[in-house]
């Protein structure tokens, strides 16, 4: 009973409040169902969703409605219970559409269900956010370029190109160059009164302090020097003007200076410039190139060849070479010996260190170092016994001296470490910054001198990278006096270009470059054909005094004797154009040439460095001619980009118009050319 009347209470209470529930949403109803109630069916945005609007209304009663039945809900019966679960769908549903702005399409309303079901019961932890991996930016060329570079090398000694520095030709001042007065006075009478910049740079550091005039530094070896500079600036004397100085100063004569260079014309020009400033001073000069029999150089080179010196035996004081003879006389020269050398110079040092020639660079540094086991006699080899009985008539270099070897020999502490006294010095324009070909030099503390523009530095922006990116990243100085052109041209135009340069634009004195010894030969022939049509063209001749343009060929086909002909006709002017391939685009210095026109457009920024640089020489005004056919012009412009110099290059254009007056001409010339070659071929 007592139960009965606790159930009938118990509806009764829960009818009561299931009416009271269902009046309120009555009046809620009525409320919304107001006069404005359809406009708010509308979302602000003009949206059409009149549903999840009303319903948000509805949810926002039903959250009420259930903390209201929070209470009741604890003594709720079966049905009750049906109730309140109908209505959570209707609330979680809302949130769904209100919350989750996200989804574009709405959720099914039955997948909705469960999903909030499922997320009722198990409350879901937000997950932390991971970061994706991120890939760290890419270093820039230039950061990567100064990884695993020798610390001298980015603590190179930047040298301003316009430096000069004026000394006196008498008295005891040497005004800080360290030359005497011997020298002072021999370069004034040579027209020489100041040091240009990359001389100003090393003549000093290889002169001061005065112990680094000493023939000999067993135990305090001194630096090696590595030399950046524009082409022209120079860099012969820079070395010659030392080497001079110091060797000057010996009693015996020795091979004290080595001098490799990579052509035989380059020997010979660098032999022209040591006598000319070692005159007078006692000093004996040698090459060796391969130019003569080997049996001759030998007697030119060595004195005593019959019995083997431990010093070695030398006629000479300096010797300058190539790299191939010099191993040859290293190997088949008896008492050549490289012991006594003071200095070793590789100029066009990145193109020698290129050449792997009998690994001739290992060959000699071997050649300039004591044995590592000097003094040890344990290890005496029937070979040294021998060795031991010769006559030592000729002084072994300090370094290279062991105690007898009849005695016993005890190291001690006071034995000091002896070092070759040969100090390395390593020239170019375009100085390569290979670690691995740097190391193979095996440099003892090197200073690096670079003479480049900082003020052109400035301009590009790069003050904050280090002095030196330009040389690491190859980028090469030029002469700053050299005005540079490029033209684009179809392949079959080139010889016009060329004609128009020549008789439009004052192109003579010029050194014009081609790919290869055969295109050399075919150009000489064209334009001899093109220059004999337009002198006997009547046209012409009415014009003005027909000069006749000679050009000739200069190329490795060539005596020796016929190259030297030539240049000294080129250099008389007899000769107006020099065609040639890059055999001659190094180094040469030919001072009145005043133009260079790469006929055949370079491959490299270092062929593009050497070929235009043999005009603009020694503060002089100079132009180059690029001529650039049409399917090479994007890798060329590329090439000149990568090297920071496109900005320097003009693009010159020329009209229809400008070379219509040589194509009867050429037209002529070209047929001429056509049936030489046939002629020849039959
Ligand atoms: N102090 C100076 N005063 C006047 N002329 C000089 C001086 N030093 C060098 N020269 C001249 O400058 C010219 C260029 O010199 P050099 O051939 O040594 O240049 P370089 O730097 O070796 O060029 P490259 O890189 O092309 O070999 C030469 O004719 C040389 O006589």
């Amino acid at each position: 009973m007592e139960h009965e009347t606790f159930r009938s209470e118990k509806t009764k209470a829960k009818k009561r409040y299931l009416k009271a529930k269902k009046e309120r949403r009555k009046k809620k109803k009525g409320s919304s169902t107001a006069p404005d109630a359809g406009e708010r069916g509308q979302s602000p945005a003009g949206s059409t969703h009149s549903h999840p609007d009303s319903e948000s209304e509805d949810e926002q009663t039903g959250q009420e409605d259930d903390e209201n039945a929070s209470t009741p809900d604890l003594l709720m019966v079966e049905g009750s219970r049906k109730e309140l679960v109908q209505e959570r769908p209707r609330k979680r549903r809302k949130l769904d559409v209100v919350v989750d702005e996200g989804p574009k399409h709405p959720i099914p309303e039955a997948a909705s269900e469960t999903k909030m079901d499922l997320e009722e019961e198990t409350p879901q932890a937000a997950l932390p956010s991971f970061p994706l991996p991120r890939r760290p930016n890419a270093p820039s060329r230039s950061t990567l370029a100064l990884q695993g570079l020798d610390k001298a090398l980015i603590e190179a000694e930047i040298v301003n190109p316009t430096t000069l520095h004026p000394f006196a030709s008498d008295g005891d001042d040497d005004g800080g160059t360290g030359l005497g007065e011997k020298a002072r006075k021999r370069l004034s009478e040579l027209g020489i009164t100041e040091l240009f910049a990359v001389q100003t740079a090393v003549v000093p550091f290889l002169l001061s302090p005065p112990r680094l005039k000493s023939l000999y530094l067993p135990y305090d070896p001194p630096r090696d020097v590595c030399v950046s500079a524009p082409t022209g600036s120079g860099k012969t004397l820079a070395y010659v003007l030392p080497i001079v100085e110091v060797l000057s100063a010996r009693i015996v004569t020795r091979l004290r200076a080595l001098i490799v260079l990579p052509t035989r014309d380059l020997v010979t020009q660098v032999r022209e410039t040591f006598e000319a400033v070692a005159k007078g001073r006692g000093l004996k000069i040698g090459t060796a190139t391969g130019q003569h029999s080997f049996a001759h150089e030998q007697t030119q080179l060595v004195a005593e060849r019959s019995t083997s010196l431990q010093g070695g035996s030398s006629k000479i004081d300096i010797l300058i070479c190539t790299p191939g003879r010099l191993i040859d006389h290293l190997n088949g020269t008896p008492n050549f010996s490289l012991q006594h050398l003071r200095y070793l110079v590789v100029d066009e040092a990145d193109r020698l260190l290129a050449q792997s020639f009998q690994d001739w660079l290992a060959q000699v540094l071997a050649a300039t170092r004591p044995p590592s086991n000097i003094g040890d006699n344990s290890n005496t080899t029937d070979t040294d016994t021998k060795h031991s009985t010769l006559p030592r008539a000729d002084a072994l270099a300090p370094a290279f001296v062991g105690l007898p070897r009849d005695l016993p020999y005890i190291r001690t502490d006071l034995d000091e470490r002896r070092e070759s006294s040969c100090q390395k010095l390593l020239f170019s324009a375009t100085l390569t910054r290979d670690p691995a070909k740097i190391s193979a030099l095996n440099l003892h503390d090197p200073k690096y001198l670079v003479v480049q523009d900082r003020e052109r530095l400035a301009i590009e922006g790069a003050e904050s990278t280090p002095d030196v990116l330009d040389l690491v990243m190859e980028k090469f100085s030029m002469p700053a006096t050299l005005a540079e052109h490029m033209l684009v041209c179809e392949s079959s135009q080139k010889p016009l270009m060329l004609f128009h340069l020549v008789h439009s634009h004052g192109v003579t004195n010029a050194l014009v470059f081609t790919k290869s010894a055969e295109s050399t030969a075919r150009l000489v022939r064209l334009l001899e054909f093109f220059e004999t049509a337009r002198t006997a063209d009547p046209n012409a001749r009415q014009e003005s005094v027909v000069k006749r343009i000679v050009a000739s060929a200069y190329s490795s086909d060539l005596s020796p004797a016929e190259r030297r002909g030539i240049l000294e006709k080129f250099k008389n002017q007899e000769i107006h154009i020099l065609v040639c391939s890059d055999l001659i685009s190094r180094g040469i210095d030919i001072s009145h040439v005043t133009h260079v026109v790469s006929y055949d457009a370079p491959v490299d920024m270092r062929k593009y460095v050497h070929r235009v640089g043999r005009t603009a020489r020694a503060g002089r005004a100079g132009d180059a001619w690029t001529l650039v056919e049409e399917q090479e012009a994007r890798y060329f412009k590329n090439m000149l980009k990568e090297g920071g110099h496109l900005e320097k290059v003009k693009r010159m254009r020329v009209s229809d118009k400008d070379v219509s007056p040589f194509h009867a001409i050429y037209e002529s010339a070209l047929g001429q050319l056509k049936e030489s070659y046939a002629r020849f071929s039959n």
